[in-house]
């Protein structure tokens, strides 16, 4: 058994438990099921999983993201939010503006601060990947996947596929509340035709301005929110020609809402909040917690 200082934070209701490795040391082997562990709810503290907020030799901050199932994200949108929100307020930057380190590259914060207190948060999250290679779908390398037909369960559907430095599949949907986010969210997760899995979206188009969505995220389920999958959700609706290019959105989430631009310079731009709930000590008992 050890233990070690945690601080839980969410994005609209994206919720993990952060772990400040300025300050702290946890056993690389163990993170999978420290992760596991803590997202549990009954033996837990209850979460979508846990984020590293690690020292970096690219930038001041490096964000690691692991799902409730253990499995190793690539990026994590509400949760960079987050730590960007915890780098300004415990001094580990102290510019409004500043990189973040993912495993799937660097990417720009910007905080709103009122009364020393982050309450919004800006982040550059860079180009969408778009080739099928990079997201990764097997297919034909170079191609993109735009309203490409994709049968599955014996039923035809049209997907979009995103990379926002992790992998989304965009279904669109006329009314969201209908959406088939626990019975088709699992199976697609899982499909062959993406070998690293991916996080599937559901999405109402509202207007040229305004999205529905909900999401099946890759080794959580159903979250709250997904920040890179409502990138990912803005991206599709260009390419589908539902939404323009340069305008921001409002993507309405289970937990919120988010304003999304895919700028004319390529980069994509989520804003929006990021909370803390609380700080408390946890005592690890290698994989006996839950
Ligand atoms: N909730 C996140 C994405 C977390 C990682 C994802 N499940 C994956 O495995 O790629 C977000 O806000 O972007």
């Amino acid at each position: 058994m050890y233990s070690f200082s945690f601080t839980k934070m969410h994005g609209l209701g994206n919720s993990y438990i952060y772990v400040d490795l300025f300050r702290e040391t946890l056993p690389e082997e163990d993170l999978p099921a420290i992760a596991r562990s803590v997202a549990d709810v009954h033996t837990g503290i209850g979460s979508d999983g846990l984020i590293l907020i690690c020292p970096s030799e690219q930038a001041p901050v490096k964000m690691r993201i692991f799902n409730s199932d253990g499995s190793e994200g690539k990026n994590c949108g509400n949760g960079l939010r987050c730590v960007a929100k915890y780098a300004y307020e415990h001094g580990i930057v102290r510019d409004r503006s500043f990189l973040i380190e993912t495993l799937s590259g660097l990417v720009e914060a910007e905080v709103t601060v009122e009364n020393g207190e982050v309450t919004s948060v800006t982040i550059d999250m860079g180009e969408p990947r778009l080739r099928r290679s990079a997201i990764p779908m097997t297919g034909p390398e170079a191609e993109q996947v735009v309203a490409e037909s994709f049968a599955i369960d014996g039923r035809e559907y049209e997907i979009t596929a995103v990379s926002m430095g992790n992998p989304h599949v965009i279904f669109y949907v006329d009314d969201i509340e209908k959406a088939p986010v626990t019975t088709l969210g699992p199976v697609v997760e899982k499909d062959a035709r993406f070998p690293e899995g991916v996080n599937v979206e559901f999405v109402e188009v509202v207007s040229e301005r305004e999205l529905h969505f909900r999401v099946w995220e890759r080794g959580s389920g159903v979250t709250q929110a997904c920040g890179t999958g409502a990138c990912a959700a803005v991206v599709a609706s260009v390419l589908n020609g539902k939404t323009a290019r340069g305008v921001e959105t409002v993507v309405h989430l289970a937990g919120g809402n988010l304003t999304i631009t895919w700028g004319h310079d390529g980069k994509v731009r989520m804003t929006g909040p990021a909370e803390t709930v609380c700080t408390g000590v946890y005592y690890y008992r290698g994989g006996q917690n839950g």
